[in-house]
């Protein structure tokens, strides 16, 4: 057959290519350069004699397609459809096995001799060896996806061509097969392909997945994705496990994820594969229970090699149900610290300890962001132990002024002061007897009442002002704050030693933009509003849309807020997008970058993001404070602490007060 230009001119470049001469190679991808160099160095593939398609016999067609047999059969469902996309496009489709030839293939009947000229035919070799850079072969070799568009062949038989390959990997991750979309003609710029990348690479996935699936239908499986949406439907990790949690196999995204927790936690041995309660963190008995445990049969865990919320589903044995031996029970139920979250893994884990804590009397130190449940979670771990019945009494350090926070706290007799009541006063701590004294903000308490402090908590007594006796108390102690306490101790304005005592255990209570159960957290707080004011009112899907999309600098409380808001304002017997305040709009811009900066521990940005937010609000602290969903006093000591100063106080000289 005569060459054709442009033919004669690629076999040119590639000739010159082989024989180590300046070859133009302008704009050559690096995938398709290195190939051309296995090409001539490693094939000896001669540019200048391209060679006729080759196309298997019928026998020996057979002994390739039956060791892929059950591929066959799995994979026919996504490759009838992917055809069904490409074909009004012109394109053909290929399903080679690893070496490259075609065992499967679907093609216009009425093109037949022009694609079996082509090799876009049943039984053609691909293989890279012997048709040189291809897509399917060039997939096989690098086991990524690829398109050979054009001229990027090395063979000037296929210069023609445009292909698109994408692998299909085995449970072991080595390439068993390629699907390939091919056009015998197509526009030259290399863009008109882009489509099919994508395509090509997803379809692939899907018949990996199938065939997992399919391979390991006897088995327990683990499906599992960061969406909870996509899990049932399209979940992007699968991993089956033995009944004892080990792991026998994974697809793409479970090896994936396995290869990342080996990085994080190199193995002590070779071969070592972690199980699957140490890929996530959660119990063996918790994973199994995952279908009886949410309504959804999907509960979030988290991934222990980059700390991800994973949201999991248990696909039981093909004909066989799990031996409810195999799943433990839940916990004894703790109503009070159950409601609080639903399958948020660091809520899970907050409140495993908080049920193990409650009747414990270390103390126990909350953190978190402000607005997450500091002081909702210190009253639900009171009203979960003995001390129920005992009274609850909840200080904020940061609100009483410093002159008065003694008196308040360690209270006083008669006399003691002038100005102080003339029956005196029973301190907070004394009003706590036989129950819990939470402390808000511990990190805001004079150094001089955290000695004070120190000795209650070390001899329990209390000694008023005035008084010449102490007095016994028996007290819970539990503390709150959003600071980091390490910096405040470094600084010298905290006690290590009371920190020590008051920090037994630590509950990290996560922000809410954090939580995997928003949608549970958005619900309960909302209810709990409705039935506070005996309303009937329904919560529409975009106005839940914009509460799940917001990041909540001000956590739970802004959500009541907003929430509270909306039902305030909302004129019918729902609320919509609209009546939420518009922050939670979904064009909120300042707030969250104040939020990131206090988060980010910057001290100078938190002062410049607060400072434009002051500032784009006419310095109205209540309107910030709502937009950040914070108290105002909290506003107040952020500017005091950044010096930040209204220009009508800086006028008449006076500071800013809460
Ligand atoms: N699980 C919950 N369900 C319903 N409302 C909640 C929940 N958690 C917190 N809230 C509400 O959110 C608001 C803030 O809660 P709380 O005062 O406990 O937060 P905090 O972390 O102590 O805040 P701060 O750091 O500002 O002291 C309160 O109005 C509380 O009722």
């Amino acid at each position: 057959m005569p060459l054709r230009n442009e033919q004669r001119q690629h076999i040119e470049t590639l000739t010159r290519l082989s024989e180590g001469q300046p070859a133009d190679l302008g704009g050559c991808r690096e995938v398709i350069r290195r190939s051309w160099e296995r090409c001539v160095g490693e094939y000896r593939l001669d540019p200048g004699r391209p060679r006729p398609v080759r196309v298997l016999t019928q026998q020996a067609l057979k002994e390739h397609r039956e060791p892929v047999d059950e591929l066959l059969h799995v994979a026919r469902a996504g490759v009838d459809q992917l055809f069904t996309q490409i074909a009004p496009l012109g394109y053909v489709l290929l399903l080679t096995d690893r070496q490259g030839i075609t065992v499967d293939f679907r093609g216009q009947r009425e093109q037949e001799s022009a694609l079996r000229r082509a090799g876009l035919y049943l039984g053609a070799d691909w293989d890279e060896r012997y048709a040189g850079t291809c897509a399917v072969g060039t997939c096989v070799h690098d086991a990524q996806a690829i398109t050979c568009h054009q001229s990027e062949h090395f063979d000037a038989t296929h210069i023609s061509l445009t292909c698109t390959a994408a692998p299909i990997t085995d449970p072991q991750g080595q390439v068993m097969a390629v699907l390939d979309i091919s056009a015998l003609q197509s526009p030259s710029a290399q863009e008109s392909q882009n489509f099919g990348l994508p395509l090509v690479t997803l379809y692939a996935r899907m018949i990996e997945d199938a065939y997992f699936l399919h391979r390991y239908r006897h088995c327990l499986m683990l499906r599992f994705d960061t969406a909870r949406e996509f899990v049932h439907l399209n979940g992007r990790g699968l991993i089956a496990i033995e009944e004892d949690g080990s792991v026998i196999a994974a697809n793409g995204a479970g090896r994936a994820l396995i290869d990342a927790h080996l990085r994080r936690w190199p193995p002590w041995s070779p071969g070592w594969q972690p199980s699957i309660t140490q890929l996530f963190d959660g119990e063996l008995g918790e994973l199994l229970g995952i279908p009886a445990a949410s309504e959804d049969g999907i509960r979030a865990f988290r991934a222990r090699a980059n700390d991800t919320t994973c949201f999991i589903t248990l696909v039981e044995p093909r004909g066989r149900r799990l031996p409810p031996s195999a799943v433990t029970p839940s916990p004894t139920p703790v109503p009070a610290l159950d409601r609080l979250a639903s399958d948020d893994p660091a809520m899970h884990r907050v409140l495993k300890l908080a049920r193990r804590l409650r009747n414990e009397k270390v103390g126990v130190l909350i953190t978190g962001e402000t607005g997450t449940g500091k002081e909702v979670l210190a009253r639900a771990l009171h009203e979960s132990g003995t001390r129920a019945k005992g009274p609850f009494v909840a200080v904020n350090c940061a609100a009483i002024p410093e002159s008065l926070i003694e008196s308040e706290l360690f209270g006083y007799l008669p006399g003691a002061f002038t100005g102080g009541r003339s029956k005196g006063m029973r301190g907070l701590i004394q009003q706590a007897d036989g129950g819990t004294l939470f402390l808000d903000e511990i990190g805001d308490m004079p150094l001089t009442l955290q000695t004070r402090l120190l000795r209650v908590l070390s001899e329990r007594e209390v000694m008023p002002l005035g008084a010449e006796k102490a007095m016994c108390v028996d007290i819970r102690v539990i503390t709150a704050t959003h600071r980091d306490m390490s910096q405040l101790i470094a600084r010298g304005g905290f006690r290590e030693d009371l920190y020590y005592r008051l920090n037994g255990a630590q509950l990290k209570l996560p922000a809410l933009r954090e939580r995997a159960d928003k949608h549970y957290v958005i619900r309960s707080v909302y209810r709990a509003l409705l039935t506070e004011r005996g309303r009937e009112v329904r919560l529409r899907a975009d106005a839940m849309s914009a509460l799940l999309a917001h990041a909540w600098p001000g956590n739970i409380r802004q959500l009541k807020n907003a929430l509270a808001f909306a039902l305030a304002t909302a004129e019918g017997d729902e609320i919509t997008l609209h009546d939420l305040p518009e922050e939670c709009q979904g064009h909120l811009a300042t707030a969250p970058r104040v939020i990131e900066a206090v988060s980010q521990g910057g001290e100078t940005t938190e002062r410049q993001a607060l400072h434009a937010l002051l500032r784009e609000n006419s310095w109205n602290v209540s309107l910030v404070a709502r937009r950040l969903g914070v108290s105002r006093p909290t506003i107040y000591r952020r500017m005091r602490r950044h010096s930040l100063v209204p220009p009508n106080w800086r006028e008449a000289g006076s500071n800013p007060e809460p």
